[in-house]
């Protein structure tokens, strides 16, 4: 019988992106210098409801099953269960590489890097910075390099878009050594907000020449000021859990109040990681659940009180980074939140009518590319995310670089 990777002559990548319970991947081919979807899936809810989710390019389902909590009850146990579903497809192709998402690049990196030893120890080291993302997004490259030492694989950094900030949207206001060492304000969801440029770009290249301020409401959610497709400053700091509330994330804190946790109650510092990272935000807010489809449906009045926190907080961010633009031409939701809640968009542009926003609620809730209201005084769009083709672009682009 003929083995059908020796025949195999399509090209193709994986992507994944892997985070602290899920693990999303795509495949891709490769045609030229563009990538077209093969499939796409998430294995979410590890350790929980385990579901493992995979579509074609038309969006037809080819798997859709649920898993015992104690089935899939780590990362690596889910990274096996996407293995052994993707290896017999894979075969189809002529896999060239894997691109992944790692969250912190530090201040090494300000671009995509095909990994070996001395990449993989260097992100090591900035694990403590995002604890709930870079073991997870270390661990598949760990895992493949084993398996597949001949694949090469491709960091790509939520990081590297936000270098080249201006140095006032880099520093704290901290003794100045600290900078020197790498206590800056890096940003994240840099992949997401690449992306969302270049669309903005491709779709309305008047807007994406401008001042916008993008809102990427997921579960990690930041905001982002660009002009001319450029990032000049985020909501997201030294690590993810700085900006916004999040889905478990505190966001923006008076440093006072970690002081008081350490001091007074006698909190271990893993304790108080614990709470502003995992127990927070949305979650520990209205003490209902961190997911905004579960707040928004609750006739809880914590819940009620979650939800209007958070859009406070969106709405006052973008603000100020309409400030450090010098004005606001245009506004993008997208991620989870801000791609199908009609309601978070709907309060969030309400408390920004002073700047003359105004949103069209029939386009709005039918979740149109364009929700602005004739006669808002700025465009108002919801543009899909896709961190994953972004990471696609970039890892195509590192070994062609290979290639010379
Ligand atoms: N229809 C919806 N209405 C409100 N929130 C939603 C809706 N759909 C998804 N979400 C929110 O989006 C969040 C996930 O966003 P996503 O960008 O997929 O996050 P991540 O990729 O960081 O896990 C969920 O926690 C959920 O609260
Ligand atoms: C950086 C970050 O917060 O990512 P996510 O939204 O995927 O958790
Ligand atoms: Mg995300």
């Amino acid at each position: 019988m003929t083995d059908p990777a020796a025949t195999a002559t399509v090209p193709a990548l994986l992507v994944i992106n892997a985070g602290s319970s899920s693990i999303k991947f795509k495949l891709y081919r490769v045609e030229g210098e563009d990538i077209a979807l093969v499939l796409g899936g998430a294995l979410d809810g590890i350790g929980r409801l385990p579901r493992l989710r995979v579509k074609d390019a038309a969006g037809g389902t080819l798997v859709d099953q649920s898993f015992g909590a104690d089935e899939i009850a780590t990362a690596t146990a889910a990274q096996h269960i996407i293995g052994d579903w993707l290896l017999p497809r894979v075969r189809d192709y002529r896999m060239i590489g894997v691109g992944h998402r790692v969250v912190h690049g530090g201040p090494v990196y300000s671009g995509p890097v095909l990994v070996d030893d001395t990449v993989l120890a260097t992100l090591n080291g900035f694990i403590p910075l995002a604890p709930l993302h870079q073991l997870s997004n270390l661990d598949p490259i760990r895992v493949l390099r084993e398996r597949r030492p001949d694949l090469p694989q491709v960091a790509c950094f939520d990081t590297a878009f936000h270098r080249g900030h201006p140095e006032l949207s880099e520093r704290f206001a901290l003794p100045r050594a600290l900078y020197d060492e790498g206590v800056r304000r890096y940003g994240f969801h840099g992949l997401s907000y690449e992306y969302v440029a270049s669309a903005l770009r491709r779709l309305e290249p008047e807007i994406g020449r401008g001042r916008v301020v993008v809102a990427h409401l997921g579960s990690g959610a930041s905001a982002c000021a660009l002009r001319d497709g450029r990032s000049i400053e985020s909501t997201m700091g030294f690590t993810a859990l700085d900006g916004l509330p999040m889905g478990t994330r505190s966001g923006a804190l008076d440093p006072g109040v970690v002081l008081h946790l350490i001091e007074q109650k006698g909190l271990s510092a893993a304790e108080v990681g614990r709470m502003l990272y995992n127990e927070s935000g949305l979650l520990g807010l209205s003490g209902i659940s961190n997911d905004m489809r579960e707040l928004i449906a609750s006739p809880a009045p914590e819940a009620a009180l979650a939800v209007e926190f958070f859009c406070l907080k969106v709405a006052q961010a973008i603000a100020a980074l309409a400030t450090t633009l010098g004005g606001l031409d245009a506004l993008v939701f997208t991620a989870g939140i801000g791609e199908h809640s009609p309601e978070v968009r709907a309060r969030i542009a309400g408390r920004l009518a002073w700047l003359g926003a105004r949103l069209d609620p029939a386009a709005n809730a039918a979740g149109a590319a364009r929700i602005e209201a004739v006669g808002s005084t700025m465009p108002l769009l919801v543009i899909p995310t896709d961190e994953e083709r972004m990471i696609g672009r970039h890892t195509l682009r590192v070994l062609a670089s290979l290639r010379g």
